[in-house]
């Protein structure tokens, strides 16, 4: 089976607009579905990685009325690929503003990888807004889960692409793999910043998904998409996300949103944010319901993961 054949059809928005939420930041969101549907707001990955039109084919366009907003300096908010005030609890406060802004009381919250870190964030910085929590490809930004990933792990399942990753990286530095990047990164040559943004974005889209994807990874070639992509996850994990490591799993964090409905989805060989992040979540609020993908890596198209996100995006629309 295909993603898409359970995912709802390709739709267009209704509205789109701007908020400008800073003196330097301002997003792009849109609005589609019904405009009297129950109100659902989609989070992102990277950080960094900007919406796609095909996230709105998550929810039921009769049920829900489905806001995608691009975070800071991704997708389409401007100024693109910034770094400056852009940190989780900034993004915290614009899903706050962009609620205000759209005149909605409470919502539910969909988020996959980064997106589910930062509606960890959000849920538990205002639980009182949060209807339900359907969460993909459990990612808290411990350092264990960005050793893994970025410096011993899927190094071992993708030693090919591995190559390639480190390829940029003098053998003096790779020790240290997210700083020597975060030097690469932030150059103040464009030839050093854009060929490290491309290596670094190939190694994510090379291994999202449990066969490989060749259209997924010519992603990494577009330079707006590495660029954004790139610099602002690097300075969130060089920053460790702004939170104490394993902040978001605390009891005193959990609890704040144990009353929440949630339904977690995670792929069994996700190898970017493997699943004993997803298990220690479960651990600490119990009263998830967790799945976990037999046959799917980290993409939130795999068939087996679309399908059961749409399963409680359609159980939810109810609440
Ligand atoms: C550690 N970052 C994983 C993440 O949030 C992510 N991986 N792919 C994406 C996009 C689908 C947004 C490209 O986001």
């Amino acid at each position: 089976t295909r993603a898409d054949s359970s995912m709802y059809p390709p739709l267009e928005p209704y509205t789109t607009g701007t908020l400008q939420v800073s003196d330097v930041h301002t997003l792009y969101y849109e609005i589609s579905g019904n405009p009297e549907g129950t109100p659902v707001v989609f989070l992102h990955g990277g950080p960094g990685g900007g919406c796609d039109a095909k996230d709105r084919s998550f929810f039921n366009p009769a049920k829900y009325k489905i806001i995608l907003f691009d975070q800071r300096g991704a997708g389409k908010s401007t100024p693109s690929a910034s770094l400056e005030e852009n940190t989780t609890w900034d993004l915290v406060k614009d899903i706050e503003k962009v609620r205000e802004h759209l005149k909605i009381e409470k919502w539910h919250v969909f988020g996959g990888s980064w997106g589910s870190t930062l509606s960890l964030a959000y849920a538990q910085s205002h639980p009182d807004r949060v209807k339900s929590l359907v969460l993909r490809g459990i990612f808290t930004l411990r350092k264990s889960e960005l050793r893994f990933f970025y410096q011993d792990g899927a190094s071992h399942l993708f030693p090919e692409a591995w190559e390639d990753y480190v390829a940029p990286i003098p053998e003096s530095e790779r020790h240290d793999m997210v700083l020597a990047y975060h030097a690469q990164l932030n150059s103040a040559d464009d030839e050093t910043r854009l060929r490290a943004a491309k290596a670094w974005t190939r190694w994510e889209m090379f291994t999202s998904k449990l066969h490989v994807d060749p259209a997924h990874v010519a992603e990494a070639e577009k330079d707006d998409f590495a660029n954004s992509f790139a610099r602002i996850e690097n300075h969130y994990f060089v920053n460790d996300g702004w939170m104490r490591d394993g902040q978001l799993l605390e009891r005193q964090s959990i609890d704040k949103i144990r009353h929440i409905p949630c339904v977690i989805v995670q792929g069994r060989y996700d190898v970017v944010c493997p699943a004993t992040t997803a298990h220690a979540l479960k651990k600490a609020f119990p009263e998830a319901t967790l799945h976990i993908v037999p046959d799917a890596g980290h993409s939130s198209r795999e068939p087996g993961t679309a399908k059961l996100l749409v399963e409680a995006t359609d159980r939810f629309s109810s609440l």
